[in-house]
């Protein structure tokens, strides 16, 4: 005998990202704000003022990308609980790119699933991390190895958060920005060479843009079975990167800027970039003073961390390559010895 179970299904998802200032929040259930301290000091008043619920508790966490954990999640869980939130509770992830990971995944994960909303602070969660759904968290193995495809109710996109952020923090989410620049907008790209992003009103519509460019590409594919996987330009040396130098060396955004770097090498080589065009990213890169070159110092053990990635599947590790300024070409299909070739370059010193 056969049971079969259909669930074929149509599930709406869809929501909507708002850019300007912070609504109203008006909602019936409990509320759970996560931040930490840094932010909570900074706007959570702000934030506070805007809310209207049955009962509203925040949560607390500490700062940083040390804090990504499975530990953390569990934290945040029994404070949930404590708070007897229910099914038709809501998280609000009121932070950077960290909180917005982490309370996602806590939302997918709570009695199952409940709902939350973004509120992203940074420039790099405002143009990128808020969007689309990914959450997770990090293990001893690597980056967001863990975690689900959770879409938030809504995002609120505030820039005037941004105003108390450090310079730093505005150059890594410039990386995130040129990331989709280079993969799915030559224009964009351009109007980035000219335009001051520090200046006027260019940051609200480059926030503009990337947000329009990354819903676009969310809407194709979802759960990245295939397009998607190009907003992950960079981050293939980016993650080893990171996970090599232990969260302390740099940020995300910095380590994809070097990412971007590394696997515009490799695009040269293969012949899908001129020098001319990767110069230019290099450029628009050094422009924020972002960093550029990562001294590889055991290239076998960096190489060998590329089938960690959740990309690669067996013996195949799948880059994210551009083709030329505005295309991007998946592939799996890049010899050993070829990226080997790339990374000696960036051995020691740094290219
Ligand atoms: N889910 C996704 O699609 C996606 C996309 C990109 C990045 N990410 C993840 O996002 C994380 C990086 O996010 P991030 O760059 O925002 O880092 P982050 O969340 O660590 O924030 C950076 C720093 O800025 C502080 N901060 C936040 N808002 C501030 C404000 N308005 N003023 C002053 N300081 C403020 C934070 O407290 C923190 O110290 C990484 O873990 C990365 O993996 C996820
Ligand atoms: O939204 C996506 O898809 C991205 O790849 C955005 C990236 O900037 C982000 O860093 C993401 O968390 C990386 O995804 P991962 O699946 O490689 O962890
Ligand atoms: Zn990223």
């Amino acid at each position: 005998m056969t049971v079969s179970i259909n669930l074929k299904r149509i599930v709406d998802d869809s929501y909507s990202i708002q850019i300007g200032p912070l609504p109203e929040i008006n909602f019936e259930g409990k509320v759970a704000v996560l931040t930490n301290p840094k932010v909570a000091g900074l706007h959570l008043h702000t934030l506070l003022s805007r809310i209207s619920a049955k009962e509203v508790y925040v949560i607390t966490i500490p700062d940083g990308e040390h804090y990504k954990t499975l530990e953390t999640i569990e934290f945040i869980l029994d404070r949930m609980f404590d708070h007897r939130l229910n099914r038709k509770s809501l998280l609000v992830a009121f932070g950077g790119g960290v909180i917005g990971d982490m309370g996602g995944f806590s939302a997918s994960l709570y009695n199952r699933g409940i709902d939350f909303i973004q509120i992203p602070t940074t420039l790099l969660s405002q143009v990128d991390a808020s969007v689309g759904g990914k959450t997770g968290i990090n293990n001893r193995y690597g980056k967001n190895l863990i975690g689900a495809f959770h879409q938030p109710r809504a995002v609120y996109i505030d820039p005037s958060f941004l105003k108390t952020l450090p310079s730093r923090e505005f150059g890594a989410g410039v990386a995130e920005i040129v990331k989709m620049a280079v993969t799915f907008n030559a224009p964009f790209f351009e109007w980035l060479e000219l335009h001051d992003l520090r200046e006027g009103d260019n940051l609200l519509v480059a926030i503009k843009k990337a947000v329009e460019t990354k819903a676009a590409v969310v809407e194709e594919d979802e759960k990245e079975q295939g397009l998607r996987a190009a907003l992950n330009y960079g981050h293939t040396f980016g993650h080893v990167i990171e996970n090599e130098t232990k969260y302390e060396t740099y940020l995300h955004g910095e380590s994809v800027a070097i990412g971007m770097v590394m696997a515009n090498e490799l695009a040269c080589e293969c012949g899908l970039m001129e020098r001319s065009e990767a110069e230019r990213v290099k450029a628009l890169l050094e422009r924020y003073e972002l960093p550029l070159s990562y001294p590889i110092t055991d290239i076998e053990k960096f190489y060998q961390a590329f089938f960690l990635d959740k990309k690669s599947a067996d013996s195949a590790i799948t880059f994210i390559l551009p083709r030329g300024i505005g295309g991007v070409e998946i592939t799996d299909k890049i010899e050993a010895d070829t990226v080997k070739k790339i990374l000696t370059m960036f051995k020691g010193a740094g290219a």
